[in-house]
């Protein structure tokens, strides 16, 4: 790791500047190979200040607006919470304050401006992390959480808030046996059956691992594949399948599965994750709606969607998206139901789901599809671990960041079993 810290601490920068102005999403700028100039330590380090800095991104805004009389230009405000938030996780002033003004005086149109930098994160500095800690929850920037306070109420939200700057523990599906997981990982079988693990560190150094024993998969992820029952022997199609934990669940419950995917570079991510554990899958790059084999049992259909239950583990969402993309992604989920359901054999069952907390990627898409199919019906959702108030008015299944929040929360997802008339 560089001494200094400023590599990584320039590259943080660089991640928040390009989402929070550009609109980029961590993920992306990473597989595009954001830190790949950095020595290992440092491009963990550029992540992790890049992620706290973007959870804590409207506390640091709350500390420094009495610093500042005016906002500054993004270059410098961006260095100024990146700052905020390593004085206030208790690193030492001398360096953080060295480094945060270099990156502003290295920019030539932002050199001015090291002054006021300087003297800013002096006073953060002195106020420290009791500041900090004595501030409010972030909040959720105003174009997601209008809509999150109509749908859930404004005390769901402030819950759900808390669950987002805490970050996610690192859930795992097993492949075969969940307690044998949870004990050679110092993990904790849920109610639900998934594994999980507080602090986990480095995904590939856990037990199991390189034997393919488990997946990455967050909890409330791995429910929809559970509301199928026993798919033993089932033809299953997963019709959005990358980077395929649901199919891995399917696969290991003995189902035929032909899992498709439009993204041909996702789908070596599948392809991977079935060689890792040794599971098994037809694999089809393809567009869902080009895809036209009918016949299923079942069909899973994880449609892309606005991903705003995952903002735990992707605090960078609220800031790269504006919601100007969700209205498009509404239109398709509903063509990718009806595409669906076409391809399903009469009395087979569909599993819709979103990763979503908006309703209209969910409860009210679930609503018009019954609307639109006569004699489609929705089956009762059972699976381990439900609480009975999770069930919605027309029979789907709405999981909650907030919901399990003493064990550090889940994913925000809906899901709900159709099927489709005999
Ligand atoms: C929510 S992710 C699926 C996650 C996956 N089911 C899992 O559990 O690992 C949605 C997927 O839909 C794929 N996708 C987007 N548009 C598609 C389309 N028109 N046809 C097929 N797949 C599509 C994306 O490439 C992405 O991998």
């Amino acid at each position: 790791m560089n001494q200094t810290g400023l590599p990584a601490r320039r590259t943080a920068h660089h991640l928040l500047m390009q989402i929070t102005t550009e609109g980029r999403l961590m993920a992306e700028l990473i597989a595009g190979g954001a830190l790949a100039q950095l020595a290992n330590d440092d491009r963990a380090r550029a992540q992790r200040l890049a992620t706290d800095a973007l959870r804590g991104l409207d506390r640091a805004d709350r500390m420094l607006k009495p610093y500042l009389k005016k906002t500054p230009t993004d270059h410098v405000l961006n260095a100024l919470r990146l700052g905020v938030i390593e004085l206030c996780g208790g690193e030492a002033a001398h360096g953080v304050v060295n480094a945060y003004v270099e990156i502003v005086a290295r920019n030539k149109r932002t050199q001015s401006m090291k002054g006021l930098t300087n003297a800013v994160l002096r006073k953060i500095a002195a106020e420290g992390p009791e500041g900090w800690h004595k501030r409010a929850v972030p909040l959720t920037p105003g174009w997601l959480r209008q809509p999150l306070v109509a749908a859930w109420g404004r005390d769901a939200v402030t819950a759900m808030e808390a669950v987002h700057f805490g970050g996610a523990p690192l859930d795992l599906s097993a492949k075969t046996d969940a307690q044998a997981v949870a004990d050679a990982t110092g993990g904790q079988v849920l109610a639900s059956g998934s594994v999980r693990i507080m602090n986990a560190g480095q995904v590939s150094t856990l037990a199991g691992y390189a034997t393919g024993d488990w997946w990455v998969q967050d909890a409330a992820a791995a429910i929809p594949v559970k509301l199928l029952g026993d798919v033993s022997g089932l033809k299953v199609l997963d019709l959005c399948a990358a980077p395929g934990g649901k199919a891995m669940q399917l696969a290991a419950a003995g189902a035929d599965v032909t899992a498709v995917d439009l993204s041909s570079r996702r789908m070596e991510r599948v392809a991977e994750n079935l060689a890792r554990t040794g599971l098994k899958a037809r694999t089809v790059v393809s567009d869902a709606f080009a895809f036209t084999e009918g016949g299923f049992d079942a069909i899973l259909l994880d449609a892309p969607c606005s991903a705003t239950g995952t903002i735990r583990r992707h605090p960078d969402l609220p800031y790269a998206k504006d919601g100007s993309e969700f209205g498009a992604l509404i239109d398709q989920q509903e063509s990718m139901i009806d595409h669906a359901l076409s391809l399903l054999k009469p009395g087979g069952r569909l599993v819709f789901c979103t990763c979503s907390l908006l309703p209209d990627e969910g409860e009210v898409q679930i609503e018009e599809a019954l609307s639109r199919h006569a004699g489609l019906t929705v089956e009762p959702p059972v699976a381990a671990g439900i609480d009975p108030a999770w069930i919605t008015d027309e029979g789907g299944l709405r999981l909650r960041p907030d919901y399990w929040s003493d064990l550090g929360g889940m994913d925000g997802f809906y899901m709900a079993v159709l099927r489709k008339p005999a």
